[in-house]
């Protein structure tokens, strides 16, 4: 099954970005994933081609139209039941968990704000689910969209070559990654920890383990809770 992403946008120049690139790239050549950009702006009913107004009650900023963004939503999900996202500060934050749940689904539906954001009337009436990406607030939404299939594309089914990467990972099982290395032996006078050399698997093992633990409470405590 192909997971098919389909971005509503003002920039959809700005589509795949990154994704064109490396494992997310060649996922796409192998028709693994698809991505269309839909441009919003091609809903618009005036000369112009408005698709923002000023806020109601005042204020700086302008407002994405709900009548335009209605229309493009319409237009691309006639009997889809991917489900819709909006990017948004407001939202619930990305997890891995959520990440991997939509990596299960078929594709998702992508709208991207801009401005002040985008009118409460059509997140209520076409069921927008609102995510973030985090506690800071972007000019848009085409980099949280990035971002947000950066993360489900590379958990598709077949996409990371390597089995093993993935299900060790930072988040994968609530804890964050014990520490990596490669060679060379000796860096700048620092060693490779001698129980990743020693061959003893089981040490191995468990010294990552107790890396990661006491990374995660260090760091992130809330994740241990
Ligand atoms: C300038 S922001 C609007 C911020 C809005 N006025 C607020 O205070 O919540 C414009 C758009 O960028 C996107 N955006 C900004 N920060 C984001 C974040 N942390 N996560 C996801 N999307 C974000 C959203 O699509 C938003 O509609």
């Amino acid at each position: 099954m192909t997971f098919r992403a389909t971005i509503l946008t003002l920039y959809p120049e700005m589509f795949p970005g990154h994704l064109g690139f490396s494992l997310a790239g060649k996922a796409m050549e192998r028709g693994q994933w698809a991505l269309d950009a839909v441009q919003i702006r091609d809903f618009a009913t005036d000369k112009h081609r408005t698709v923002d107004d000023t806020p109601a009650g005042g204020g700086a900023g302008m407002v994405l139209r709900s009548d335009i963004l209605a229309k493009a939503i319409d237009h691309v999900s006639t009997d889809d039941n991917r489900p819709r996202l909006l990017m948004s500060p407001r939202g619930k934050p990305l997890t891995q968990q959520k990440v991997r749940e939509l990596a299960l689904g078929e594709g998702v539906i992508i709208v991207c704000g801009r401005f002040e954001g985008v009118d409460q009337r059509v997140i209520d009436a076409r069921g927008l689910e609102e995510v973030s990406i985090g506690d800071y607030v972007l000019s848009g939404g085409e980099p949280a969209a990035l971002t947000l299939l950066d993360a489900v594309v590379r958990v598709l089914p077949g996409v990371m070559g390597n089995a093993l990467s993935g299900t060790h990972e930072s988040f994968e099982n609530g804890l964050l990654e014990h520490p990596q290395y490669t060679r060379p032996q000796v860096f700048e006078g620092r060693e490779i920890p001698a129980v990743l050399t020693s061959g003893n698997h089981a040490a191995i093992d468990k010294w990552r383990r107790e890396e990661a633990r006491g990374l995660t409470a260090e760091r992130r405590p809330d994740l241990l809770k």
